[in-house]
């Protein structure tokens, strides 16, 4: 249930949603599954509507003043829920009528800032639909009346989450419909019937033979990684292998006739190649064959046992085998021994994996877009004057995938660019190891010189990116930004300027990270569930990261200093350089535009930024109104960064003050720590409000001393990110705090990952600039020694309130000395 749109039934206890979540779940019952675990873990399920697919979670009931530590983990799961889905369902009792229990929830759900769909459940009578009405209240929209009990109204519920759902490609269902026929095939002596031996050896379910249509041909079926496969013809191969070993060249030509009789029958191909003897001509043909017949192929490499290895053997294998035919590009290879069983059960797996990328289906939309990047990557060709043009593309078929191209004269497709789509779409949608049909036809209503001949016009592509169109491409070759570092952050500043019709460069740091971002398109670590956009390109190449002139850095505040001294040698004066860290360097105590220019130092000083502010990942790739500041550089570099990024979704200010927005950015997360750990405690808003309150007064002491405009403090990048992530269910530093103030170990949760929590380091270092500059520092110093695990969260709160009295304004020394910056 990997990679599908995600729906949550939330509610207060009792009101129908375990009811509810059976009705729809019902449609495919199969797939309920009942995840075990002490408390109520929520139960989901794979629902088919409307074409559509997308999982149902059923949640625990929300009872946040439930005593019971069940209720009280319940309603962590609840939130979990709702931060993972794409659009929430809100049950209500119509009966009952509105509770503020239901008031509490919904306002859970639309803090979230997800889709929310009101179902009045228990309209048993359907006439008294008027039941609903009430729940108007809420403020969410129409509620939908419905009785779970009777299954009056789901079909309408349905309706409208199917309309909610993000667009987005859904990989194919992968459960039990169809086993995956497989032929193996290969060169005599290659191994083919020590490999099935061993496949159907491992397997233990293998069910008896089965008799194909000839009495040649007998399968075999065997059950891998809970899928059924079937080895084709394997009693053909077997005879075939003792009969035929050893007798010449003639055979070579049999193994090829042979095989094509299975290929026709398969989803899939394992071809074994002899690792000792190297990819052959021979094997190109059958390469060639798998192509014509357009089921996918998995490269096995077969007695890699026997080879000698030295570092990069097996790199520069791969390589000499992938150059040897185009289609080996995009193909997975498996180094095995059938002799040893080394890795023979990955060829299974990776036969599955094809089989499901075969099978993908590009919506029509996404396809488009994808189209209008690859022509503003690079111009269509002309010739004689007439420029080729993609109207549109749409697929046609899958197992192979077949897309139509409909353009203005197919004589223009000069074939290196038809490679060239090729080579794009893949890199976007992946298809691995499946042929790929590209036809090119004619739109009718288009006369050869390209000018529409009938008032029917070409339908264009579904969503406008920038207004680049295919026809007026300038043929640009080049990005013009690039983010650096595809975590959550980085991820969503890439959607967001893809959104905008501008496509960026994604950089990852680790090559398997691209290509699993470039294969899936979906960061599924960092942003489960969001596709990306066909705009983006994903690359861990950090010499092409760094040929756009602008650099948007989304690292962790403490690896900025080891990714800017790996990429000093290719970042050019020009480069503008903004980076979206919130984190001081702990080691030197620096904001990370100080470590920037320690390590760039001869870069201009007006060519690096911040941009910092209330900004959850989750809710910029969204798309949901945000702010931001944009601090430091030239005004012009200012200017520009600005028109780059903003628009009716997202309004980026500009400010002057850098050591301020830094340290805003920075400082806040110490104190949402602090404010999840009052949080995992029990305490409520009184004690949040104090630490949003008191801690902002300590950020604005430790920033006049250091230079910043006290007002600042009161902006985006103070007030409005600590409120941002001091409440929200997105943040990794509030969830954190809550996770310790509840009991676990800081080292442990600190640990837990992928995702970075920065306010960890930075209270280290916040504590040791507050001791250095001479200012006190109280709750983020309480915060540090809790995770270091000096004192628990119960004494440093004692620790807080047990302070001097105070007067409020006192200490808020708001004209320090500058700082050097
Ligand atoms: N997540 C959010 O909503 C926002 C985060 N930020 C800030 O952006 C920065 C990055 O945060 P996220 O993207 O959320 O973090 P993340 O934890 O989601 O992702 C961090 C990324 O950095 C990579 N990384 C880790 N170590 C690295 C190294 N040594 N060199 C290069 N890359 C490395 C990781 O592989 C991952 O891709 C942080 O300073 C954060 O405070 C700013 C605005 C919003
Ligand atoms: O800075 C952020 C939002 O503006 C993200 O906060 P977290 O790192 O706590 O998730």
């Amino acid at each position: 249930m990997k990679g599908l749109p995600r729906v949550a039934i939330v509610g207060r206890p009792n009101v129908g949603k375990s009811t509810l979540f059976n009705r729809m779940a019902r449609r495919r019952a199969a797939l309920v599954h009942d995840e075990p675990g002490v408390t109520r873990d929520p139960l989901e399920a794979e629902v088919e509507w409307a074409g559509r697919r997308f999982v149902v979670v059923d949640t625990g009931g929300y009872d946040p003043r439930g005593e019971a530590p069940v209720a009280v983990q319940v309603v962590g799961k609840v939130h979990e829920a709702i931060a993972r889905a794409d659009v929430l369902v809100l049950v209500v009792d119509a009966q009952q009528g509105l509770t503020g229990l239901d008031a509490e929830a919904a306002e859970q759900a639309r803090r979230a800032g997800r889709r929310v769909l009101v179902a009045a459940n228990k309209v048993d009578d359907p006439a008294r639909s008027d039941l609903a009405a009430e729940f108007y209240r809420l403020g969410l929209g129409d509620p939908v009346a419905l009785s779970a009990e009777h299954g009056r109204g789901v079909g309408d519920l349905l309706d409208a989450i199917v309309a909610r759902l993000p667009e987005g490609v859904e990989p194919p269902p992968d459960q039990g419909l169809e086993p995956v026929r497989v032929a193996v095939i290969g060169r005599p002596n290659v191994g083919k019937s020590s490999l099935i031996n061993r496949l159907l050896g491992y397997e233990r379910l293998i069910t008896s033979p089965e008799a194909g249509t000839t009495r040649d041909v007998v399968d075999s079926r065997c059950r891998h990684e809970g899928r059924d496969f079937v080895l084709l013809d394997t009693a053909g191969i077997r005879r075939r292998s003792r009969v035929l070993a050893g007798t010449g060249g003639d055979l070579e030509r049999v193994s090829v006739s042979k095989a094509l009789a299975s290929l026709k029958r398969a989803h899939v191909a394992l071809l074994l190649i002899d690792a000792m003897e190297g990819f052959t001509d021979q094997d190109r043909r059958l390469v060639r064959q798998v192509e014509q017949v357009g089921c996918g192929l998995v490269l096995v490499v077969n007695k890699w046992d026997l080879v000698e290895k030295q570092t990069g053997t097996l790199e520069r294998y791969e390589k000499g085998v992938r150059s040897a035919y185009p289609l080996l590009e995009w193909v997975p290879m498996v180094f095995a021994s059938a002799a040893t069983g080394q890795r023979v059960r990955q060829a299974l797996t990776a036969a599955g994996y094809v089989y499901e990328q075969a099978g993908m289906r590009v919506p029509t939309a996404t396809l488009n877009a994808s189209l209008q990047a690859a022509a503003a990557l690079r111009q269509p060709p002309s010739h004689k004057g007439r420029r080729l043009k993609i109207l549109y593309g749409t697929q046609v078929a899958i197992r192979p995938p077949q897309i139509v191209l409909f353009v203005n004269d197919p004589d223009l497709v000069h074939f290196s660019y038809q490679r060239f789509l090729e080579r794009h779409l893949r890199a976007q949608f992946g298809f691995a190891g499946s042929p790929m049909r590209l036809i090119v036809r004619a739109r009718e209503g288009w006369d050869r010189r390209g000018a529409p001949a009938g008032p029917a016009a070409p339908p264009r592509p579904t969503r406008p990116q920038g207004g680049i169109t295919m026809a007026e491409s300038p043929g640009r070759s080049r990005w013009t930004v690039a983010v650096i570092g595809a975590g959550s952050w980085g991820t969503a500043l890439a959607m967001h300027l893809a959104d905008r019709g501008t496509a960026p460069l994604l950089w990852a740091r680790r090559p398997e990270r691209a290509g699993e971002i470039a294969r899936l398109r979906e960061n599924t670590p960092y942003l489960p569930g969001i596709t990306l956009s066909p705009l983006i390109h994903v690359t861990s190449d950090l010499e092409e990261a760094l040929e756009p002139p602008i650099l948007l850095l989304a690292l962790p505040a403490q690896t900025v200093r080891a990714w800017a001294e790996r990429a000093r040698g290719w970042i050019r004066p020009e480069h503008v350089v903004v980076h979206g860290s919130k984190g001081l360097e702990v080691g030197t105590l620096l904001r990370v535009s100080q470590v920037l220019r320690q390590v760039l130092p001869d870069h201009p000083e007006g060519r690096i930024l911040t941009l910092s502010g209330p900004n959850h990942a989750e809710e910029v790739v969204r798309g949901v109104p945000s702010t931001s500041v944009l601090a430091g550089g030239d005004p012009d570099v200012q200017a520009r960064v600005q028109q780059l990024l903003m628009d009716r979704r997202l309004r980026v200010y500009t400010s002057d003050d850098l050591v301020g927005v830094e340290l805003g950015g920075a400082l806040k997360n110490v104190i949402a720590l602090g404010c999840g750990i009052s949080d995992g405690l029990g305490y409520g808003d009184n004690t949040r409000a104090a630490l949003i309150t008191r801690g902002l007064a300590e950020i604005r002491r430790l920033g006049a001393q250091m230079g910043a405009h006290p007002f600042t403090f009161s902006g985006l990048s103070g007030l409005g990110d600590l409120v941002a992530t001091a409440t929200s269910l997105h943040s990794r530093n509030l969830r954190a705090g809550r996770a310790i103030g509840a009991g676990r170990r800081p080292s442990e949760v600190l640990r837990e990952g992928p995702m970075v929590v920065e306010g960890a380091p930075t209270a280290h270092a916040a504590v040791r600039l507050g001791e250095q500059r001479g200012v006190e520092l109280p709750i983020a110093t309480a915060v540090h020694r809790v995770l270091s695990e000096e004192i628990t969260p119960r004494e440093a709160v004692d620790s807080l309130m047990g302070r001097d009295p105070r007067g409020e304004l006192e200490a808020l020394d708001l004209a320090g000395p500058k700082d050097d910056l």
